[in-house]
């Protein structure tokens, strides 16, 4: 790289709009989306789809709810061509559903593509060229006069054609590309010019798109640009005014949202931001966006999981895990006050209530996804995460102290191997931890228990060990000290029950009871037990073995 970029590189001079409005605004309502998956994306894949791609995808742009989809570049390739011609003829297009073409400024591309949309019920055709200077110098070796006289006439082409094509309801969108690099005044111009020729009206409706062919500003110079031209454009409100940003600097979405906040009524982009070298604005973070703050995006995401798989398919290009609010990490945490503060959450939530989630800023259910993604374990987790997915995946809520101990335990195994702890690894790590085994060491077989004149409990109970049985016999003031002086004459080691929690395990159809015990022994040291039974008294005197165990 150069020490002096400045040599090479210049930044293209913002436009003067001192009185910029748009940073007051806030977007109350979805703008119209068009998906460009199918030409735009399409044309930046090192293969481009297939019928049968394209149809998959078609059906799931339909799936979810776009009303106008740009299916094709017709007079490209047959494939692109039939794919049109397909679409018609086997009436694949709903009645509320308009589909896009594009077109270069070429005469016989214009014919092909009328020839495309033969029987269509409606459509619109898209008629591009580039404005900006480098591209009039030298894609076109054009002065400013000539590429206007160059979209004028084919847009009275297209116009001409439309008129004898009477049966299809057509609209005209033009695209000044390049626009975001054209002078202002010059995208006015020919913008003026093409409008004047078609004469914009409920009757022949049209379309201005502003793309950002190539993303070469801050958003905040692009909102100006299109603030500047709706408040220019002399047929304003006979016109809808569209953008189409690209994301070469990375601020694609930005773009189109401060654009929509300046004026846009309409984004052209594709699904997970594929198109053109780094892509087209990414038409899931948009939709997202506007949900999050409580905006119908008028789109729908309910099964996000499936909506990657097929454009992965039809793509053949990966989804970023980390893609806002669709990659399979999107609403992970791994680090430990993620997890704890998530867990604190959901905890805290009461059914209907406004979502308020330390973390995950949509709840990952409305797109169809579950809870267990949300948090995994490694060594930068802490206990809150691993309590959770035992009470997730098992009922079991930790007391506080146990979830610490336990705690130490995972951090010891993550930091041995150094990767993720599945979520299978973890509960056999608890039940080893705690004696949720088939065979603990100490297992009660049976007891009695009785109640003394002097208000004390004796307890004579059958333990199995080490391949025979051992009767124990004890006396407190309840069962489980009773349990416990017993053990410990037995085991000759003094120790105190400190901590003891016992709960129902969750669902009408799990009568068991879970009991947690902690002993405290002589040396200082302290160690955990669990206990599962069906009847709450040997779930305890069972967690009280697996403790001293
Ligand atoms: C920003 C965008 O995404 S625009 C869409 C781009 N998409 C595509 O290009 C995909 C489909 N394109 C194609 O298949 C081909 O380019 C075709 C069929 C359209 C044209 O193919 P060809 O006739 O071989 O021309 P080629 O691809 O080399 O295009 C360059 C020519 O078109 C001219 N041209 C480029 N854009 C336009 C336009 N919008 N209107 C009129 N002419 C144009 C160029 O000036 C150049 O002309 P020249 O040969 O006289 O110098
Ligand atoms: C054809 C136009 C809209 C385009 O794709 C672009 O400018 O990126």
């Amino acid at each position: 790289m150069l020490k002096h970029p400045a040599q090479k590189y210049q930044p293209y001079p913002p436009i003067s709009l001192p009185d910029r409005r748009w940073p007051e605004q806030r977007i109350t309502q979805a703008p119209r989306w068009l998906s460009t998956d199918l030409r735009d994306g399409n044309q930046a894949l090192a293969e481009p789809m297939d019928s049968a791609r394209k149809l998959q995808f078609w059906e799931l742009l339909l799936g979810c709810g776009f009303k106008e989809i740009e299916v094709a570049f017709p007079s490209a390739s047959q494939t692109d061509f039939n794919f049109v011609r397909q679409l018609i003829e086997e009436h694949r297009i709903p009645d509320d559903v308009t589909i896009q073409v594009l077109t270069q400024a070429r005469e016989d591309l214009i014919v092909r593509t009328f020839e495309s949309l033969r029987g269509a019920k409606r459509a619109t055709i898209h008629l591009y060229n580039a404005t900006a200077p480098l591209f009039r110098r030298l894609v076109f070796g054009m002065d400013k006069a000539q590429i206007v006289e160059l979209a004028v006439r084919s847009t009275r082409q297209i116009r001409t054609l439309c008129e004898e094509n009477p049966d299809t309801l057509w609209q005209y969108e033009y695209s000044p590309e390049t626009f975001c690099f054209t002078e202002p005044e010059f995208a006015l111009e020919i913008c003026e010019a093409v409008a004047e020729i078609w004469q914009p009206c409920a009757e022949r409706p049209m379309i201005l798109n502003l793309p950002a062919t190539v993303e070469v500003s801050t958003p905040n110079v692009y909102a100006d640009q299109i603030e500047y031209f709706c408040r220019h454009f002399s047929r304003r409100n006979e016109v809808c005014i569209s953008v189409h940003p690209h994301n070469d600097r990375g601020t694609g979405v930005a773009s189109a949202e401060l654009a929509v906040m300046a004026g846009a009524d309409r984004v052209e982009g594709c699904l997970f931001g594929n198109g053109e070298r780094t892509g087209n604005v990414c038409l899931v973070t948009l939709a997202m966006n506007l949900y999050s703050q409580g905006v119908s995006p008028g789109l729908d995401f309910s099964n996000m999981t499936q909506v990657v798989e097929v454009v992965e398919s039809c793509n053949q290009l990966p989804v970023h895990p980390r893609h806002p609010w669709a990659g399979r990490l999107a609403y992970t945490a791994f680090s430990g006050s993620h997890q704890d503060a998530i867990k604190k959450g959901f905890d805290a939530r009461q059914p209907d209530e406004r979502w308020e989630m330390p973390y995950l800023p949509v709840d990952p259910q409305d797109i169809g996804c579950s809870y267990e993604a949300v948090i995994r374990v490694n060594s930068q987790s802490g206990k809150s995460g691993s309590a959770w997915l035992i009470e997730q995946n098992h009922g079991l809520k930790l007391p506080r102290a146990l979830q610490q101990d336990f705690s130490q335990h995972v951090q010891q195994e993550t930091d041995s191997h150094g990767k993720e702890m599945t979520q299978n690894a973890l509960w056999q790590l608890f039940r080893a931890r705690y004696g949720l085994v088939a065979t603990p060491h100490f297992a009660l077989q049976s007891y009695r228990s009785e109640s003394q004149q002097d208000g004390q409990q004796r307890l004579t109970a059958t333990i199995a060990v080490e391949g025979g049985t051992r009767q124990l016999e004890g006396q407190g003031n309840g069962l489980l000290s009773a349990a416990a002086s017993g053990i410990s004459r037995w085991l000759n080691t003094p120790f105190v029950i400190k901590d003891y929690h016992e709960h129902s395990l969750g669902g009408r159809s799990d009568s068991r009871s879970v009991a947690y015990i902690r002993c405290l022994f002589q040396d200082g040291s302290s160690r955990w037990g669990v206990g599962i039974d069906n009847d709450v008294a040997r779930a305890s005197l069972q967690a009280l073995l697996n403790a001293v165990g």
